[in-house]
């Protein structure tokens, strides 16, 4: 039998290849979620898929859960190109409408998604609460809108840099974490992301020290456990974005309570990509 070509969905994966990353003990998978943003046609778009996909083995694919955010124009053929190929990848919508269908034109809907086979979507990303003037309320309604549809939201807070200097940045990013998870249960919360984007440090080049991610990420989970149950916190991934690389990955990953990234520019890379996949410590 010809085995799988690297990528594909290949079963049980091997054991940790030998010289990689430890375990962190924490059980929860890292994930690592490639967020396009306005980026790459459709045509560019299947082809930066099949390079991630032929470039990752499956153990390194079983080990960190890997997700693609491309725009939605390009969905489809991201699909099409994971679906058709078996490839061993996630893929998720960079946004949806709060609401389900109707007249909201430009809008897409959690129903779509979730019948592309969408599994993951991204609420509250700085540059949507920014351009779009996205309130926290807004955001608490997409996330409504996500798990009404059966998707699992990945719910980004983070602070400008003028809070981060003023000091108030646990503050105001554990307030903005509060108003965007109004109305989440604790069944919806035992799968959610949250993704703390310090707005200082993404497209900038300037990614936060480890120690200030972990920092931040401890924090998110302190406040979890008070939303929820310590419990519910402690199965919850916690993200960390803003210029994530390959050359700073298995730092920022290494950390007890950051749980894998979400990257921008660094994902329409494939080389660079699959070095911060390939840094993910298993859980
Ligand atoms: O969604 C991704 C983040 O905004 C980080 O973007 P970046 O890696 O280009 O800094």
């Amino acid at each position: 039998m010809t085995p799988p070509p690297l990528g594909r969905s290949a079963g049980k994966p091997g054991g940790r290849p030998a010289g990689g990353p430890k375990p962190k003990g924490t059980g929860r998978r890292t994930l690592v979620a490639g967020n396009w943003k306005m980026n790459l046609n459709h045509l560019e778009a299947i082809a930066l898929v099949q390079k991630v996909a032929y470039d990752l083995k499956p153990d390194e694919l079983e080990r960190v859960e890997t997700v693609l955010f491309p725009p939605f124009i390009d969905m489809r053929s991201v699909q099409t190109t994971i679906d058709g190929d078996k490839l061993a990848l996630g893929y998720g919508a960079q946004d949806l409408s709060p609401f389900d269908s109707g007249a909201h034109t430009g809008d897409v809907g959690g129903p779509m998604l979730a019948r592309l086979g969408c599994t993951y979507v991204i609420v509250g990303h700085s540059e949507r609460r920014t351009d779009h003037h996205e309130t926290d309320a807004v955001v608490a309604a997409k996330a409504a809108a996500a798990y009404r549809n059966g998707l699992t939201p990945i719910v980004c807070i983070g602070e400008h840099e003028d809070v981060r200097v003023a000091g108030t940045h646990v503050e105001h990013c554990l307030a903005q974490l509060d108003g965007s998870l109004a109305g989440v249960t604790p069944k919806q919360a035992e799968t959610i992301v949250i993704a703390y984007e310090p707005v200082w440090a993404i497209g900038t080049g300037r990614t936060a020290s480890a120690q200030d991610a972990q920092d931040m990420c401890a924090a998110v989970r302190g406040r979890l456990a008070t939303l929820f149950t310590p419990e519910i916190a402690a199965g919850i991934r916690v993200l960390y974005g803003g210029s994530v690389k390959a050359a700073n990955a298995a730092e920022l990953f290494t950390m007890p309570d950051v749980d894998g990234g979400l990257v921008g520019g660094a994902s329409l890379v494939a080389e660079e990509f699959t070095a911060i996949v390939r840094s993910g410590p298993p859980a």
